[in-house]
């Protein structure tokens, strides 16, 4: 636009939306709503956009003499509605509110942003879910480690890590946050890095630098360096942390007392899971819509905060032996001490969201009915302390020594807040009786108002003798005396006369106007009143801000507890033995999700896993389709999972040695949107797996290969089992569900690598399923017996049948086979790696390849010079 142009679109502006304009331009992506008298209006895009959302009416206003200019709006009153929709959707809202009483000023009120409400930074409970935390994340970018933060303003929880990409990622997915920030410059890089799922937003670039964020974070905390924290080692972590705040700056959230502290989500405390893991076994989020994640099984717990801290333990279960003892023995002792549980349960119940209420405090958001609330919660505390205290557990003594009942402030509640005190503290009837003596004399003479003038209106009868005397209010002249025309002569001398009708007149008098004044005035004094000692009480209910998190803390854990308790005598779990050894045994083990959705009748058939790093390392399980492989890899994890969270397990009996990691690469995960092939994501996911093995590591691997052809997918498959057996440093323990018959040749050559298959009879030419794990490998496929089964039209099943007698006929199969047996036994020497000069070259290019630089085509490069070296 020219400079003229401009000048002349200012000269016609109206000074309205000269004002709005400026404001608009200090808040760039941000749909701004503009307080305009009674109304929220929007103007131009952003009245497109919101009208699309919310469903309103869009129209068209005079802008100035020449333009006209979009406008959607709704009433102020009807924000809690709207909001939530448009921060829903992925908005960015900036609240613009008259900053002075319109009444009060002459020509325009002034305005401002009070509030910007975006996906991640919201207190507003019609946008935040009650039993998930709802993170605002900061990424920060260095060469080769990132930062990441998040942070739960709802909560004040304040975390952060520092790590290469995949950990990030790992995290990233595991707490889903609503919103993500980085820097400007890394704008592509982020998007490259991590899918483009997130909302994101990005800030200026100076922003993530470390001195700047460092100072913030200290600022805010008051203190002298982040060495308490615990954090000060993770430079990257305190950019991405210290963006945060300053991100929280920008969007006027200028109250953040609440957050009291940061921690460190400490890579090494918690069992590495890749981000296929979480999302591959269906943790948290269901894979398809409709899907029953593990969560939904795990979550009983009876308040929003135990809710969104069992989702925490779900994505972070524990290494340490000691805090995964200590839970499991806490949830034996409810489980088998009935009147605890139902004792604290009944407390945990009307409990409500201890942990935000008092967030609401920190930030003076908290309305009447919430304050109420919160002191509903301290009073429930008391009992839960006396129950844990009184229980004769240590571990539970402990915990309940850590509640704080926060008596004063119980009392002053109590005392001082009417126990049906309104929503709003404009509303009257929030404080109570005797609390504030110029209060209750108000309230007197707002209360017995009617009393006094009936009283009045009597004496001046009998004074006057004006039989017909009335005393009445109006808007117009307020409290006045009414003589009719009749009894106008008997009037006394001193009264005013205000008004003349046709048949009566109107007066007031001294005493009618001193009246007036105090009983008219005696409202908007009550309100002012209330709201001063309201405001007092907030101030001392600051004063606990930390214990009541802290009570807030072990609430939730009692919670996520209890609801392990519930869930293991809903669904007969028993209590896992966790040990230091390297052996995972599990007797008949179940599936958590499908043995609950299971047709009325129908049982679901346990299974018995076996894994050491000595005698059987690595189980290539093979079977039919439908069989019940996928099943009993997931399961073995989510066991394996359960027990490292603290709960019991649905088995008859589970011997856990510590697993550090999970890795999974089960079924296709198609990721055809970012440009990859379904078998480029298999095989970047499976080398991420085989470059981070441990010795405590858990594998879980279902029909890897089958994403090509027979050849390459039978050789990769190869390949990757005796990769595993073989690896000179880690013995990792392996489920290799497999339709290649083909490697149960494996068995033979390697010591610690076993042969099982899942199941089936046939009986006259149908397939029966047994779902039974057992010893030794199986031949057949029966898939095309499956294709019949989900209804394949016979001419295709028939035709199919005929090709694989065809193809029988032409040993295709047993060609494979054979070539598998010629391959030179020598070359599966246990320590293949030392005797093949080739494998040495092969094992050091590996090692030094980095698979998260490489781009697909190199990878799949990379794939063909090795097999060229191997040839
Ligand atoms: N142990 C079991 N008891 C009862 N039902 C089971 C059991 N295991 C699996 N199922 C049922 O069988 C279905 C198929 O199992 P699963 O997906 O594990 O088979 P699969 O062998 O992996 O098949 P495919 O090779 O085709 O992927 C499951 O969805 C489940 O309903």
């Amino acid at each position: 636009m020219s400079k003229t142009h401009t000048k002349a679109k200012e000269a016609t502006e109206t000074p309205l939306m000269k004002q709005y304009n400026q404001i608009k331009a200090k808040y760039p992506g941000a749909l701004l709503l503009f307080r305009v008298g009674d109304f929220y209006e929007t103007f131009g895009e952003d009245a497109v956009k919101a009208s699309k959302i919310l469903n309103i009416v869009l129209t068209k206003r005079a802008n100035g003499s020449a333009s006209h200019i979009e406008l959607a709006g709704f009433p102020h009153h009807s924000m809690d509605n709207y909001l939530p929709k448009l921060v829903r959707s992925g908005c960015r809202v900036a609240i613009c509110d008259q900053l002075e009483d319109p009444k009060s000023v002459k020509g325009i009120v002034k305005r401002g942003v009070t509030e910007l409400v975006t996906p991640g930074v919201s207190f507003d409970d019609n946008v935040l879910e009650q039993g998930r935390n709802n993170y605002l994340a900061s990424v920060y970018f260095t060469k080769d480690v990132l930062g990441v933060a998040f942070l739960d303003i709802s909560t004040g929880e304040f975390m952060t890590a520092s790590g290469k990409k995949p950990y990030i990622d790992k995290l990233l997915q595991g707490f889903q946050p609503s919103e993500v920030i980085y820097s400007k410059a890394v704008r592509a890089e982020f998007e490259k890095a991590f899918s483009d799922d997130y909302n994101t937003h990005y800030l200026e670039d100076w922003i993530y630098a470390y001195d700047f964020t460092y100072e913030k974070l200290v600022k805010h905390f008051k203190t002298n360096s982040l060495k308490g924290f615990g954090i000060e080692s993770i430079q990257e972590g305190i950019v991405a942390a210290g963006a945060i705040l300053h991100y929280l700056e920008e969007t006027e959230h200028k109250d953040i007392d609440h957050i009291v502290s940061i921690s460190r989500i400490e890579e090494e405390k918690y069992v590495w899971m890749d981000k296929f893991t979480i999302r591959n076994l269906e943790l948290v989020y269901p894979q398809q819509e409709g899907g029953v994640p593990l969560i939904s099984i795990l979550d009983e717990t009876l308040t929003p905060m135990g809710s969104r801290m069992i989702k925490k333990w779900m994505v972070l279960p524990v290494k340490d032996k000691a805090i995964i003892e200590e839970r499991l023995h806490i949830v034996e002792a409810f489980y088998k001490d009935k009147g605890l549980a139902d004792a604290l349960k009944n407390s945990l119940k009307a409990m409500g969201d201890l942990e935000r209420l008092i967030s609401k405090v920190a930030v003076g958001r908290i309305n009447p009915r919430e304050m109420l609330q919160l002191k509903k919660a301290l009073g429930l505390a008391v009992p839960v302390k006396e129950a844990l205290s009184q229980s004769g557990i240590e571990a539970l003594k402990k915990l309940g020594d850590q509640i704080n009942p926060c008596e004063f402030l119980y009392e002053l509640i109590d005392t001082q807040l009417h126990d049906d005190a309104p929503l709003l503290t404009n509303q009257g009837n929030l404080i109570k009786e005797g609390v504030d003596e110029a209060l209750d004399e108000l309230r007197k003479i707002a209360y017995s108002g009617k009393d006094y003038l009936l009283q009045m209106q009597k004496r001046e009868m009998q004074n006057t003798g004006i039989s017909s005397l009335k005393i009445a209010y109006n808007k117009v002249f307020g409290y006045y005396l009414e003589v009719t025309n009749s009894h106008k002569d008997k009037v006394p001398q001193e009264w005013i006369r205000k008004q003349t009708l046709v048949n009566a007149e109107r007066y007031i008098t001294e005493e009618l106007k001193q009246y007036e004044e105090k009983i008219l005035g005696a409202e908007d004094k009550m309100v002012a009143i209330e709201q001063r000692i309201f405001q007092q009480i907030l101030k001392h209910a600051n004063d606990y801000v930390s214990p009541i998190q802290q009570n807030a803390r072990v609430i939730s854990m009692v919670d996520c507890l209890l609801s392990f308790a519930e869930i293991a005598q809903k669904n007969k779990y028993v209590r896992p033995t966790i040990t230091e050894s390297h052996e995972l045994d599990i007797k008949q083990g179940r599936h958590p999700v499908i043995e609950k959705q299971l047709p009325h009748g129908e049982e679901y058939i346990p299974n018995d896993v076996y894994l050491d790093n000595e005698t059987q390392q690595i189980m290539v399980i093979t079977g039919p389709n439908m069989a019940g492989k996928s099943a009993l890899l997931r399961q073995t994890a989510l066991i394996v999972l359960m027990a490292q969270m603290g709960s019991f397990v649905p088995a008859k009996s589970a011997e856990i040695g510590l697993i550090d990691k999970v890795f999974t690469r089960v079924g296709a995960s198609d990721n055809l949107s970012k440009g990859e092939s379904t078998f480029m994501v298999e095989m970047t996911e499976t080398a991420s797996i085989l470059n981070n093995l441990s010795d405590r590591s858990l594998i879980l691997m279902d029909e890897i290969g089958r994403g090509t052809s027979t050849y390459d997918g039978v050789s990769i498959a190869w390949s990757i089992v005796e990769f595993l057996h073989n690896h000179p440093k880690s013995k990792a323990k392996t489920l290799f569900a497999t339709h290649y018959h083909e490697l149960n040749q494996l068995a033979n050559d390697f010591p610690r690598i076993k042969n099982f298959n899942v199941s089936v009879k046939e009986i006259n030419g149908e397939i029966i399923f047994m779902r039974k794990l057992k010893k030794g490998g199986s031949e057949h496929s029966f898939g095309i017996h499956v294709a019949h089964i989900a209804g394949m039209p016979n001419p295709v099943v028939l035709r199919a049948n005929e090709i694989m007698h065809h193809l029988e006929k032409d040993k295709i199969r047993h060609q494979t086979q054979k070539r598998m047996q010629e391959i030179p036994k020598n070359n599966y020497q246990l320590n293949m790696f030392e005797a093949d000069p080739v494998l040495t070259e092969i094992r050091e290019l590996l090692d030094k390849l980095d698979i998260n630089t490489l781009s697909p085509v190199e990878a799949l490069l990379k794939l063909n010079e090795l097999k060229g070296k191997l040839r």
